[in-house]
């Protein structure tokens, strides 16, 4: 066949696969029937766009999606283009070869449970191994709770035409179905398939960021090939499929067991695996070395290796005589290495990986995954001095292309020890260079780090805490030391910078304050500072001034971060804050916090009968007067304490609020001993 024939363009008859009406849409439509889909849509830039479509084109930016650890690379590619946030899930492990084998349901179910908040699932199925999950349960978990399910089913196109191979994802009821046709079915590399059911998703929605990720001059003969596997899998797929499951069945029946290599098949009795992958254990001798010997002494290639096992992958074009000769050839290496003609190997220790480290953790991220991808400031450095840093790209083992750190997740010495051993066993890890460098951000999250010459110390509380009191107090001690110190007040009531802050605790924008963005509020009382930095202080605190605040950004932290619920999303605030305020506005960052802890039920009874600050009546402002929203500040500023290293002045002794003088003491002290420190 001459390819330059076919090698067209969207001339009239030709139809466009971006708006297929013509002949393009009848072969999608037969291939939705052979898959019974509702419909299909042919993927010219490979199964990788499709993943990327089907997830920016099912989520919003912030939206929750649950993703097992052994995804492809190309599911968290998607989370980090369209800002998307996983809830990772650990897959269950083959223990003995290391690989991941399945997502178990009961996991699944834990996860819907503690994140109710998930959109949808994003589930590889067969895995690169031929193992497989319970779909069709999982499928029908998701859609009891409104929920999606879109398989990755790469491994998997061959699936529908042989009833003994395992249940393909359409059938098991799955929304987004993404084939790589040119893996079994033999389509031309980059081209592959994606389906769509049901009407939980939006399919003219994943359909425009297919026009948009896809070329836009999308390759004749690549989707020529698609349907051209399809209709050959369509007539032949099921004899041939059939007899290389017979031949893996008799095989496995045949073996000894005992043999240095043996073909894995999960267990018997199973159904469920898919045995069109011919996965060889090895025991004694390396995977990898193998695979080269077949590659070399037999003229078989193999799909992958690794430390103790060996992939040999089947398709449309594997005959009986090809299953013949490499069931032959491990025959033959099987007795070489019983006689000692190949030499057996010490198993290499294998720091069992799925084991020791706790894949959820390690790819938990501390800046988002898509900022630290796209954070310039970056550097590379060896492995073993990344320690403790956080990674500024995917870090990849291949195979199988399942990632060990994301953009923004911190090196632990547990992951950096097992790179160590990948590279030590020539694995391709990619994200590593070739002077087993990777790529690291150079600057940290938010954290209080000096840069000024003088001092600022915060005195923070929720409202009614005593920080008026204290600080007042600390300042005229604090003169009377003789110290060069100025004392302001956060929100300044008496400035026309404060106008918006006014407006809002006077509940122009809404009487309750959890229906006020934190974001939007915290813009009001950023201003108001940024204002008295310029105004009252810069050049004091510069020339070496200590400046005493009774509230600051810290306010923002605990006011409006509590109208947060969701953890992730608070974080997620608080870095944005801390980069609005200190980064853009170039704020001071505060060398002390005192967090005033007094629980809610006792700070209600001090601020009962106190007048208004703006009004100057009775009547309280928007925070003071819901009791939700300073229980929400109060839990917020506790775990605040935590995470920021505020020292915490615990003002409630015993149920009994402790004396002004003695809380003054407690802070005077603290303050002392960390100038004699300095
Ligand atoms: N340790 C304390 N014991 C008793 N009353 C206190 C104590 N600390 C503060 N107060 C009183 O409680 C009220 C609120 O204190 P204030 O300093 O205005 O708090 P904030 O500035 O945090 O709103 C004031 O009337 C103050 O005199
Ligand atoms: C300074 C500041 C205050 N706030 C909140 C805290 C208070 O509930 C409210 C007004 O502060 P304020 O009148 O100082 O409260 P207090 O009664 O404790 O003296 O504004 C923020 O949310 N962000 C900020 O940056």
């Amino acid at each position: 066949m001459n390819w330059y024939d076919d090698d067209l363009t969207e001339i009239p008859g030709a139809d466009n696969l971006h708006d297929a009406q013509g002949i393009i849409a009848q072969a999608q439509q037969k291939l939705a029937q052979i898959y019974r889909s509702d419909e299909a849509a042919i993927l010219v830039n490979g199964t990788t766009t499709g993943i990327h479509s089907a997830i920016l084109g099912t989520f919003s930016p912030g939206g929750k999606l649950l993703v097992p650890t052994n995804c492809h690379r190309a599911v968290f590619g998607a989370m980090a283009l369209g800002r998307i946030e996983a809830v990772l899930i650990t897959p269950e492990i083959e223990t003995e070869m290391g690989f991941a084998k399945s997502v178990g349901v009961d996991r699944v179910k834990k996860a819907l449970i503690d994140h109710p908040e998930i959109i949808g699932m994003i589930l590889p199925n067969p895995t690169y191994y031929g193992t497989t999950s319970a779909v069709k349960t999982i499928a029908t978990i998701l859609h009891e709770q409104g929920k999606f399910l879109i398989v990755d089913e790469a491994h998997g196109a061959h699936l529908r035409f042989n009833d003994k191979l395992p249940l393909d994802a359409v059938a098991a009821g799955a929304d987004v179905v993404i084939q790589s046709t040119h893996k079994i079915l033999g389509s031309f590399t980059q081209s592959s398939l994606i389906h769509f059911q049901g009407t939980l998703i939006d399919i003219p929605k994943i359909k425009s960021f297919l026009a948009l990720l896809q070329s836009s001059s999308p390759s004749y003969p690549l989707m020529i090939s698609v349907e051209a596997a399809v209709d050959i899998a369509y007539e032949k797929g099921e004899a041939i499929f059939e007899a290389i499951h017979n031949a893996h069945c008799d095989y496995c029946q045949k073996q000894d067991n005992n043999a240095p290599i043996i073909l894995y098949q999960e267990n018997e009795t199973n159904q469920e695996y898919d045995r069109s992958k011919w996965l060889f254990h090895t025991r004694g001798v390396s995977g990898t070395e193998i695979e080269t010997l077949l590659a070399k002494a037999y003229g078989i290639q193999c799909e992958m290796s690794g430390l103790n096992h060996f992939l040999a992958m089947t398709g449309i074009g594997t005959t009986p005589e090809d299953i013949k000769r490499l069931t032959q050839a491990i025959d033959d290496i099987n007795k070489k290495i019983n006689t000692g003609q190949i030499k057996k190997t010490p198993d290499p220790v294998n720091p069992a990986i799925w084991e020791n480290i706790n894949l959820e953790k390690a790819l938990q991220t501390e800046r988002p995954l898509w900022e630290a991808l796209y954070a310039s400031d970056k550097e590379t450095r060896p492995l073993n001095q990344s320690i403790g840093r956080i990674a500024g790209d995917f870090v990849i083992p291949y195979p199988p292309g399942i990632p060990l750190l994301f953009p923004g997740s911190r090196v632990s010495p547990e992951i950096a020890a097992y790179l160590d051993h990948l590279l030590s066993h020539d694995v391709a890890v990619v994200g590593i260079d070739e002077k087993n460098e990777l790529r690291l951000l150079k600057k940290e999250p938010a954290k209080m780090e000096k840069k000024h010459q003088g001092q600022l110390i915060v005195i923070e509380g929720v409202d009614g805490s005593g920080k008026q009191t204290q600080t007042k107090l600390l300042y005229e001690r604090l003169l009377k030391a003789g110290e060069k110190v100025m004392k302001i007040s956060y929100p300044r009531y008496d400035k026309k910078s404060s106008a918006m802050v006014k407006l809002y605790l006077e509940g122009a924008f809404g009487k309750d304050p959890s229906t006020i963005s934190p974001y939007i509020a915290s813009t009001f009382y950023a201003a108001d500072r940024y204002a008295s930095y310029k105004e009252d202080y810069e050049d004091f605190l510069n020339q070496g001034g200590l400046v005493l605040v009774d509230r600051y950004t810290t306010s923002n932290m605990v006011h409006q971060a509590g109208k947060i619920k969701d953890q992730a999303e608070r974080k997620r605030f608080l870095d944005w804050l801390w980069d609005f305020e200190f980064n853009l506005y170039q704020l001071p960052i505060p060398d002390r916090v005192f967090f005033l802890n007094i629980p809610p039920e006792i700070n209600q009874k001090l601020i009962k009968n106190r007048k208004n600050k703006i009004t100057g009546k009775q009547q309280k402002d928007i925070h003071e007067s819901s009791p939700e929203h300073l229980l929400d500040a109060y839990n917020s500023a506790l775990a605040l304490v935590e995470e920021y290293g505020w020292s915490e002045i615990n003002c409630v002794e015993e149920n009994v609020l402790r004396s002004v003088d003695s809380i003054h003491q407690e802070i005077w002290k603290s303050i002392k001993e960390s100038k004699t420190n300095d």
